[in-house]
């Protein structure tokens, strides 16, 4: 069942010289159950995807529906089927841990046990008792994503959940989404930060300047930009094969009995394997490095970033003529 479709979404900001192209018609279909990471660089445009989800900010073109209802005509009725965590959540610093979950179970009217959501979050009894304004942030974080998750909501709309988390706490926090869509809960996970997403995500958008230029899972994103992609060989005697002649090899360097081969099609590693071999070349060890989400992201994103980094004012970004 598809959970969240938005269909040509298109916000511009400002007008006349001034105007911003923030999200440039995106179509994005997410299934039930499905992890999806958003990704993109600042001012990609995946706050204001997730404000246009929400119904915070209209958007200028097209439309989104979530659970099949239109998210600015439903956006009431829809509220008790999202939990949305979004970037920098505001808690109240005079309040206990404990009273802001049990004021998220009062709002959504939920019958969820405080004491198994802390649990699941990480939080004692001891920390719950404190008030919120002498936790640190990755606390904080994690007493913010407890709140999402009461009411056992159908959709997660979770903006760089793992902001001010340690180890431990990201670790904790991937669980949970995982467990999460386990149980047939759709993930909506914008980041710009590669692992959480390439370790949690079933599939990826890459947004960027406010289009979606690639949308598949990990290891499709992968293939298809191929480059950089390496293959490594130990052999018990010199190399007297050449292998730069086969398709989907792109470079090949020797260093006494060590081979090093790049590709771009993961189909032509195996084939260099089987040349050596069948020249009669003992191969001892094959290690081989796939490009990460990183290279990946490189290649969608590359000649993207802005000079001035994450204190880019909104009219450093691509002005619409
Ligand atoms: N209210 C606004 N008025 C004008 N421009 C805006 C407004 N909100 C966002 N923008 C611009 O729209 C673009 C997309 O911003 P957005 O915050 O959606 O990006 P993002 O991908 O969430 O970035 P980040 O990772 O830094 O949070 C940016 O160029 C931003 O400056």
């Amino acid at each position: 069942m598809t959970v969240l479709e938005t269909d040509n979404l298109t916000k511009r900001y400002g007008t006349g010289e001034r105007r911003v192209l923030a999200v440039d018609g995106l179509d994005v279909q997410i299934e039930s159950g499905e992890v999806f990471g958003f990704l993109g660089l600042n001012g990609a445009g995946k706050s204001t995807t997730i404000d246009m989800l929400l119904d915070y900010v209209r958007p200028t073109e097209g439309t989104a529906t979530i659970l099949g209802r239109d998210v600015h005509a439903e956006s009431e009725e829809l509220r008790r089927h999202i939990g949305v965590l979004p970037e920098g959540l505001d808690l109240y610093d005079r309040l206990t841990g404990r009273r802001h979950l049990e004021f998220a179970v009062d709002w959504k009217d939920a019958d969820d046990d405080a004491d198994a959501i802390l649990d699941r979050i990480g939080l004692s009894t001891a920390d719950a008792a404190r008030t919120v304004g002498g936790y640190s942030k990755g606390m904080q974080q994690r007493l913010a994503l407890g709140m999402v998750l009461v009411g056992d909501p159908d959709l997660l709309l979770l903006d760089e959940p793992s902001s001010g988390l340690d180890p431990h706490g990201i670790r904790r926090m991937r669980n949970i989404v995982r467990e999460e869509a386990a149980d047939g809960t759709t993930v909506f996970f914008s980041s710009h930060i590669l692992g959480e997403v390439e370790a949690v995500c079933d599939r990826v958008g890459i947004l960027s300047e406010g289009r979606l230029v690639a949308v598949d899972d990990v290891e499709s994103l992968r293939e298809t930009v191929g480059a950089g992609s390496e293959l490594r060989l130990r052999v018990a005697t010199d190399i007297p094969v050449d292998v730069s002649e086969i398709d989907g090899v792109a470079s090949v360097a020797r260093a006494g009995r060590e081979l090093r081969v790049t590709t771009d099609d993961p189909r032509a590693k195996a084939a260099v394997v089987a040349r050596l071999v069948n020249r009669g070349v003992e191969v001892l060890d094959v290690d081989s490095d796939e490009p990460s989400l990183e290279d990946v992201f490189t290649a969608y994103t590359t000649g993207q970033e802005r000079d001035g980094g994450e204190d880019d004012a909104p009219e450093a970004r691509e002005v619409v003529a």
